[in-house]
């Protein structure tokens, strides 16, 4: 008999944000650490378990708050992390203890929601195994987590107040690439002499990922990224990528993984080749033109001494601008065979989402359907829950746009677009298709791409294109047999994708794009459903705006 008796575990976590001094790309600044470390520590658990977190803010004098990226938050909308929508910030000082169940098997990552926090580094890695007895689709000897990201030498605050400055000045290009919060900045450029800038600080010696000839390694790779898409290669080795946000992939094999931030994979590889040597493990910028030397790790064979440098020259970068490339790595992400679950067949409403990058008010902003999302003082989930109408904007954004007559190929004008704290109200267990069209940026022949993470749901990808969205051809060749489900997905530069969800999460969720830039320069919507089936709020997420007090008895 097969009976498992294992009870799910309580997972209990306690920790302290801090800035310290720390040098992760050999360049010293102040980074936001979890029990010191930047990443934080990795949060192990097996499906089914309760993830306990204590979380106390020694950061002296700044707010935080922790989002859970790709944990749905079933039944606890409120520990979903993301300050303005589902929590009041944590104050400097104060512990908040976030409580949630990993109700899925997969690789999810935890970050900062709160303000620009996340590029200060607060980040870390979640991995959920399988329940005790079951296995995964694909064999592998070893697991292992790497996180991606870029990093800026300046403040969040400087970043943030030249953003919501009305002389507007951008971030710019990111100063080096982290493979597991370890990057190579050139100190030879740095000119400022009070700054402290060391290749040899061994806080930046490269990653080593060592490999025992033979094994074959499942690599978990998150990117947690400001701003940049990014290529991730393995000299002499294809990965074969078996799995994104959680999701199994039907296997295919890539020697180049395009990763855009918030998007999570496994990837399989084999020490298959040359044991007596080392391999350099890259990673770019792309899709944007880089001003950002790549990111080095090595791959370690053992027995070879981990430092010891591969005897062959890095990699050649993927030629940023190969929009061709990434286009079709999008379209060959399907669920595998046999275990994804088929979307529902038609949906109930279909929400046109126009990406543009606007003025409003004499401010540089995004905007979806020339709606700059403007965070309200109240979070949304409790503004709702208690019917604080007052709180934000009633007038719901719109469900599209004048597509017949918005050229998406020229810069506009787009100096209408108006700021709004409006949300989406979604019809409990209805099934909702999402267009993210993308267009012209402010500036000629340029359109970025942008990764759209939706929270509390996971969303069938239905398809990707080019150009301009057709409302009756396109839907007409919708993936309805294997799309894949994901949490985060890039609309293309020029381009649209395709998503649907069911609206069967009683809660508030935000939907954004996850460049941190773009999001707090108003790339985002919220979406509502089922408020009234939402239990009790607990008194811990209440305390800023209109939720002073109502905690309490
Ligand atoms: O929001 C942005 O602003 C800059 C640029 O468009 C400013 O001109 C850029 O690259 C963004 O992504």
């Amino acid at each position: 008999v097969n009976v498992s008796t294992v009870e799910a575990r309580i997972r209990h976590h306690k920790w302290e944000l801090k800035y310290e001094y720390k040098s992760p790309d050999c360049f010293r600044k102040l980074v936001i650490t979890v029990n010191g470390r930047s990443p934080g520590p990795t949060i192990l658990a097996q499906k089914g378990d309760t993830i306990v977190v204590e979380v106390k803010n020694s950061l002296g004098t700044e707010n935080a708050a922790i989002h859970w990226h790709g944990i749905r938050q079933i039944g606890t909308p409120w520990f979903d992390g993301t300050e303005g929508v589902t929590q009041c910030p944590i104050l400097p000082g104060e512990t908040f203890t976030y409580r949630f169940v990993v109700d899925r098997a997969g690789t999810y990552i935890y970050h900062a929601h709160y303000g620009m926090q996340r590029e200060g580094g607060l980040y870390g890695s979640i991995r959920v195994a399988l329940p005790d007895g079951e296995s995964e689709p694909f064999a592998y000897d070893y697991d292992r987590s790497i996180l991606l990201n870029d990093w800026y030498h300046k403040s969040t605050y400087e970043q943030a107040a030249g953003l919501s400055d009305k002389n507007f000045s951008w971030v710019g290009e990111p100063q080096s690439l982290l493979i597991q919060g370890r990057g190579k900045f050139n100190c030879f450029t740095v000119t400022d002499p009070n700054s402290l800038c060391d290749t040899s600080n061994p806080e930046c010696s490269p990653y080593v990922l060592t490999v025992v000839p033979g094994k074959t390694y499942r690599l978990r790779l998150s990117s947690v990224t400001a701003l940049s898409a990014l290529s991730f290669q393995i000299e002499g080795h294809n990965m074969t990528v078996v799995e994104a946000d959680g999701h199994y992939v039907e296997p295919f094999e890539v020697k180049s993984l395009f990763i855009y931030s918030g998007e999570t994979y496994s990837v399989l590889i084999k020490a298959d080749q040359d044991p007596s040597r080392n391999y350099w493990i890259q990673t770019d910028v792309v899709s944007r033109k880089p001003n950002t030397t790549s990111g080095s790790a090595i791959l370690n064979y053992y027995p070879n001494h981990p430092r010891r440098p591969p005897p062959t020259p890095t990699p050649a970068r993927p030629q940023w601008d190969d929009a061709d490339s990434r286009l079709s790595q999008s379209l060959s992400i399907k669920a595998r065979r046999g275990l994804g679950r088929p979307p529902p067949a038609t949906s109930d409403r279909v929400i046109l989402l126009l990406n543009t990058q606007n003025e409003a008010d004499g401010y540089r902003r995004w905007s979806v359907n020339n709606v700059s999302f403007n965070h309200p003082h109240t979070p949304y989930l409790i503004a709702l829950k208690h019917k604080l109408t007052g709180e934000f904007d009633q007038t719901p954004p719109p469900d599209g746009y004048d597509f017949k007559n918005f050229d998406i190929w020229v810069k506009q004008n787009n100096s209408n677009a108006t700021t709004s704290s409006g949300i989406y109200r979604l019809k409990f267990s209805t099934t909702v298709d999402i267009i993210l069209q993308n267009a012209n940026t402010m500036n000629v022949n340029d359109s970025e791409t942008h990764p759209w993470h939706l929270h509390g749901h996971d969303f069938w990808v239905l398809g990707y294109g080019l150009g301009k969205f057709d409302l009756f051809k396109d839907p007409k060749k919708y993936n309805l047999v294997d799309p894949i489900e994901k949490n985060t997905v890039p609309v293309h530069r020029y381009g649209w994708t395709a998503l649907r969800f069911v609206a069967d999460n009683p809660g508030a969720w935000a939907f954004h794009c996850h460049i941190e830039s773009h999001f707090y320069m108003g790339m985002g919507v919220v979406f509502e459903e089922g408020i009234e089936r939402v239990g009790k709020l607990p008194s811990s997420i209440m305390g800023c705006g209109a939720s002073k007090g109502l905690g309490f008895p």
